[in-house]
């Protein structure tokens, strides 16, 4: 049976934490893998919410060194809204704080919609008008990868992913969606973690301590994650920092890592054994 320890170590949270020391290993992880890829820019969404801010903060501060240090390196920020985003100002909040080389903005909204018609028109009918809604928000979600790997490709970029610790064991991400990426500076952090290392890096206060969302659904706009999960970040944070927490949420979340296991893995070859 799977462990909190089994978890902790298999996700690689750290016992300790210092905001200072970790903000400035993972600029230097950006700075060094970016280096060794022998590309130029990375690349990365910017949703207004505290995961994109930071990873935005953390790619600007790395491409500004190597810049220093007289080596071309670029940030490009992606605002990828699906038609008008609600939040919509706080990614501009998010991109006055970052200011990245390069901004570009592409709405997901046509290539979503014209890929649902065309499913339809292919006979493909959803149970229901709520599962519609979810398989077209994970549409949504990989329709921001294709245009950010396009970006990548033609400028020579990393894709940055905004992975960390507390959404990795809920796998609350779109497989192949916002979970493709090259590289993933926030992983291993806790979501407070996160929080943690954005106040570090001057995010305004609003976004800091912003409600996390996925923001998928149509009929559920700006959506608490904490909604979806029936659990609190301060809860999952608590277990994954080896805390006492209560055993129906250790139950909770010891499910939702196994379940989602084929999430964090490779596709299923032959010769992988069964969880
Ligand atoms: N056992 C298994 N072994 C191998 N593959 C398996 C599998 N079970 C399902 N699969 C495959 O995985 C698919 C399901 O995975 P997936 O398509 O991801 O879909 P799913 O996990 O059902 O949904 C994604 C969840 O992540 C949330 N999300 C998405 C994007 C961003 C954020 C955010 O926080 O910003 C959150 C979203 O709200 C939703 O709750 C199945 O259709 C199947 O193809
Ligand atoms: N509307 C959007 N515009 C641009 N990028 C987006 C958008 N929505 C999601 N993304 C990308 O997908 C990633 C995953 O979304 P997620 O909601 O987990 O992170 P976040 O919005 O940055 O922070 P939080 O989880 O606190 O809401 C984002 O970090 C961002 O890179
Ligand atoms: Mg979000």
């Amino acid at each position: 049976m799977t462990s909190q320890t089994d978890i902790i170590k298999a996700l690689n949270v750290a016992p300790d934490f210092e905001a200072a020391r970790e903000t400035e290993r993972r600029i230097e992880f950006l700075r060094t893998r970016l280096l060794r890829s022998g590309l130029q820019t990375l690349v990365l969404g910017i949703s207004g919410g505290v995961d994109s801010t930071t990873a935005g903060l953390l790619a600007q501060r790395a491409v500004r060194d190597l810049r220093t240090s007289g080596i071309d390196a670029r940030f490009i920020a992606v605002r990828l809204p699906f038609g008008i985003q609600a939040d919509a100002a706080d990614a501009e909040r998010a991109l006055a704080a970052i200011k990245p080389d390069t901004t570009f903005e592409i709405d997901i909204a046509p290539a979503t919609n014209a890929l649902w018609r065309s499913l339809e028109s292919a006979g493909f009918a959803p149970k229901n008008a709520a599962q519609a809604d979810f398989l077209r928000g994970n549409v949504k979600a990989r329709q921001r990868m294709v245009a950010q790997y396009a970006l990548a490709g033609g400028l020579n970029g990393l894709v940055i992913g905004t992975d960390h610790a507390a959404e990795a064991v809920m796998g609350f991400f779109t497989k192949f969606g916002d979970g493709a990426a090259d590289i993933l500076p926030l992983a291993g952090l806790t979501k407070r973690r996160v929080r943690a290392l954005a106040a570090h890096l001057g995010a305004p206060s609003e976004l800091v301590m912003k409600v996390p969302t996925a923001d998928l659904e149509d009929l559920a706009p700006l959506r608490p994650d904490e909604d979806a999960y029936g659990l609190t970040y301060d809860e999952i944070d608590d277990f994954l920092e080896g805390k006492e927490v209560a055993p129906a949420v250790a139950e909770a979340i010891i499910a939702r890592y196994r379940a989602t296991a084929h999430k964090r893995h490779l596709p299923i070859a032959p010769w992988d054994r069964p969880e």
